[in-house]
């Protein structure tokens, strides 16, 4: 596998507050990288410099060998997806998926084929001709995934993206998302503040913290670092699961 995206000693400042402190990764294609942190430590300014919305104070960032940082937002081949659906309202599910193809024109037929069958891989065909409205929240993110794939972006950015749906919807989105992934080879920067989710999408895991990213060689070492809560919660129930059993 190639590498994809290399990030080395990124820092950004905003007024005399560090946000992200010398951030250096490395993303192969097909990889999803799945970063935990809590609130404010420092996900979506991160985020925001990879997708070009924000700009870092230092370090560099390459696409393929490329340097990013003269390339615009609109030329990165990267999509971003936050925690709420970014649909046009008034067009149906079938146009709004189809939207990236019509603005590269994209023929009729091939617009066809190709909506049809990401709107089957994502369950999504029998509410084709409806509105976002009419929509589930989880079937909205599921268009919304449906949008950006259709492009074959080189890199997906996705922002706390299942954080607004219940449990269930939650997972099952997890599991179509890893399907999807596998399917389509995405190569994703996936943020999130739920350990488990980064352990059930992730193939490799980080954790973001005040700004300082430390990246895990093992599953192993995410599961024994403390800040990641996962050790303490498995002697939690496992002392549960002893005392009710003594009981
Ligand atoms: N444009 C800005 N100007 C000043 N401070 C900012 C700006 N953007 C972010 N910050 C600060 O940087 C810190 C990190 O913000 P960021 O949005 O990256 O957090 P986050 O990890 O995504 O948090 P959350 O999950 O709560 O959204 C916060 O303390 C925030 O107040």
């Amino acid at each position: 596998m190639s590498m994809l995206l290399t990030v080395a000693g990124l820092s950004r400042q905003f007024g005399s507050q560090p946000v992200l402190r010398d951030i250096s990764l490395e993303l192969r294609e097909g990889e999803v990288l799945a970063v935990l942190g809590r609130s404010g430590c420092g996900k979506t300014t991160l985020l925001k410099i990879l997708a070009g919305l924000e700009t870092p104070d230092t370090g560099t960032l390459t696409l393929h060998g490329q340097d990013l940082r003269p390339v615009p937002p609109n030329e990165r081949q990267m999509v971003y997806l936050y925690q709420e659906p970014l649909l046009f309202p008034h067009l149906t599910v079938f146009e709004n998926v189809a939207f990236g193809l019509r603005i590269r024109n994209v023929k009729e037929p091939e617009i066809n084929t190709q909506v049809t069958a990401l709107l089957a891989e994502l369950e999504l065909s029998e509410h084709a001709q409806k509105a976002p409205h009419q929509l589930s929240g989880g079937q909205r993110q599921r268009v919304s995934f449906g949008r950006a794939l259709i492009i074959r972006p080189r890199l997906l950015l996705l922002d706390e993206p299942f954080g607004n749906l219940d449990a269930q919807t939650r997972t099952a989105m997890q599991e179509l998302f890893i399907r999807v992934s596998r399917q389509h080879q995405i190569t994703s920067l996936f943020v999130t503040h739920d350990s488990r989710e980064a352990l059930t999408v992730g193939t490799r895991l980080a954790y973001l913290d005040r700004g300082v990213l430390t990246s895990f060689a093992t599953v192993a070492d995410f599961i024994q670092d403390p800040r990641t809560n996962i050790a303490a919660e498995l002697s939690f129930w496992d002392t549960i699961q002893r005392t009710a059993f003594s009981a």
